[in-house]
């Protein structure tokens, strides 16, 4: 060290000195403010100075917004907010916190349900600010009270309340929904004696497992895709959100798979109505009146499952006597009638005919697409392999396969069944020739007839007629 550096230090002792004179003048000023200054006067100095410093020391007590979100109100409604952050909430909290309360709501029930165990918090960031969550409930000396409230807390700093009023809740809304619609079981309604009894869905189909042309499979998940996007767009254009299908072909060939890999895509429950059941117009309104939101409905059979009094000659009788329903009351429906009773509804008609439908069910603006399920092909094959057994590419006996395929005509059905008999996949598919050639002698085909063999499914322009035939 340098004896210049050391020079240019004070010494402690005219620190000190320095220090009691500074002291010594402040106490002076002190005491002449106390004596000279009015007490009013001195005391609202004091408060400016001490609001200055508020201003610019920030305050965590202050600056934090508490939102409470109640599980009902005081009439005792249910809070939708509440429920919507629960969902979320259940799924935020599975992932991130230390304690979890979990439930399981039935015996049957698959699922645990969880939820944040109280006054745990989690937190969590949304376009860069900080926002906490709190579950909380009354205090334990009022638990005996049965209106116990339950609530949410979500803090954070007031100067972001327009942006977690206006664009984070209503995330959180939208969340909760898929959230909900993903997790929850799908239902089979059926009608008969004047209700829709309800089951799982146990039908496992889903558009992989699907023997189905890979082109028009993405063709079909692309209309469904944009079906649920276009709420904005069906209200514009005024007309009723819902979306048409006619699935046609031989008996086996996937149309129900289909209807059940619909459903299992987008979550929807299926209501499948045999049209025998439908007593008159008028109970026909009353049952699609118990039709819930995001639901498809299925008419199988369009063609067989009754004769349809025709619109204008009646000519066909009602198969049986007390049936009043007529296919103006199901067009009408179709037509969109009814669809102030629901949203995001698809309608599914089935048929093994097409041939034999009235061409007013066909009609453009009715059914949107009409889907060809056919015979099967290799495409369809390879698809049924990998699901049957496990051949995820090619096999030394697909070419065989593919030659027998395109001169029988055997259902997806059929192959899937002979798929099932044996695990071994060399000795299953040579069974497979087998059976194939064997048909091939019985029914002792040797060309496709005409019907086209392929997978067809067609858009149906909305503006043309169309002739059945050509689809
Ligand atoms: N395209 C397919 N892809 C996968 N499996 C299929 C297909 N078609 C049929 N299957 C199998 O055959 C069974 C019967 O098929 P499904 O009931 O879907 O045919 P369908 O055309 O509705 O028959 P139907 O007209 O007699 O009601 C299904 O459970 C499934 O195992």
């Amino acid at each position: 060290m340098s004896t210049m550096s050391m020079n240019a230090l004070p010494s402690p002792a005219a620190v000190y000195a320095a220090y009691a004179s500074l002291s010594s003048s402040v106490m002076l000023l002190r005491t002449t403010f106390h004596q000279i200054v009015p007490r009013q006067v001195q005391e609202y100095v004091l408060s400016l100075i001490s609001r200055f410093f508020k201003n610019r020391i920030p305050n965590k007590e202050n600056s934090v917004l508490t939102l409470m979100v109640e599980k009902s109100d005081e009439y005792s409604y249910s809070n939708y907010l509440f429920q919507s952050f629960q969902i979320y909430m259940s799924a935020k909290a599975s992932s991130t916190t230390n304690r979890l309360k979990i439930n399981k709501l039935s015996q049957k029930s698959e699922k645990l349900t969880a939820k944040l165990a109280q006054e745990e918090t989690i937190s969590e960031v949304y376009q860069g600010v900080e926002i906490t969550w709190a579950y909380l409930n009354q205090h334990e000396k009022e638990k005996s009270d049965r209106n116990k409230q339950y609530w949410y807390e979500l803090r954070f700093e007031k100067i972001h309340k327009d942006l977690v009023m206006n664009s984070y809740i209503p995330f959180v809304l939208e969340e909760a929904k898929n959230m909900q619609y993903a997790s929850k079981d799908i239902k089979l309604h059926t009608y008969g004696s004047g209700s829709w009894s309800s089951f799982n869905l146990e039908h496992s189909s889903t558009f992989e497992t699907l023997a189905m042309e890979p082109s028009e499979k993405k063709a079909l998940m692309d209309d469904l895709d944009l079906f649920l996007k276009r709420r904005e767009y069906f209200k514009r254009v005024g007309r009723a959100w819902k979306r048409g299908y006619l699935l046609y072909g031989p008996p086996g060939t996937g149309k129900s798979s289909l209807v059940a890999a619909i459903a299992n895509y987008l979550k929807f429950d299926i209501y499948d109505l045999q049209l025998m059941n439908v007593g008159s117009d008028d109970v026909f309104r009353k049952l699609l009146q118990g039709i819930a939101n995001r639901s498809i409905l299925v008419i199988e059979d369009i063609d067989c499952s009754v004769d349809l009094p025709d619109r204008t000659t009646q000519a066909k009788k009602p198969k049986s006597k007390s049936l009043k329903f007529s296919l103006s009351g199901l067009l009408n429906f179709i037509d969109g009638l009814w669809s102030s009773c629901g949203d995001e509804r698809i309608i599914i008609f089935t048929t093994n005919h097409k041939d034999r439908l009235d061409p007013a069910l066909l009609r453009p603006g009715r059914m949107d697409m009409h889907i060809h399920m056919s015979y099967l092909t290799i495409n369809g094959f390879k698809t049924l392999a990998s699901t049957y057994l496990d051949i995820k590419h090619e096999h030394w006996r697909f070419k065989e396969i593919e030659e027998l395929l395109g001169i029988v005509e055997v259902t997806p059905a059929e192959v899937a069944e002979e798929l099932m008999r044996i695990c071994d996949a060399d000795v299953c598919l040579g069974a497979l020739v087998s059976f194939l050639k064997e048909k091939k002698k019985r029914t002792g085909v040797e060309t496709k007839d005409g019907e086209d063999a392929t997978w067809g499914i067609k858009l149906i322009p909305e503006a043309n007629e169309i002739d059945s035939d050509s689809v």
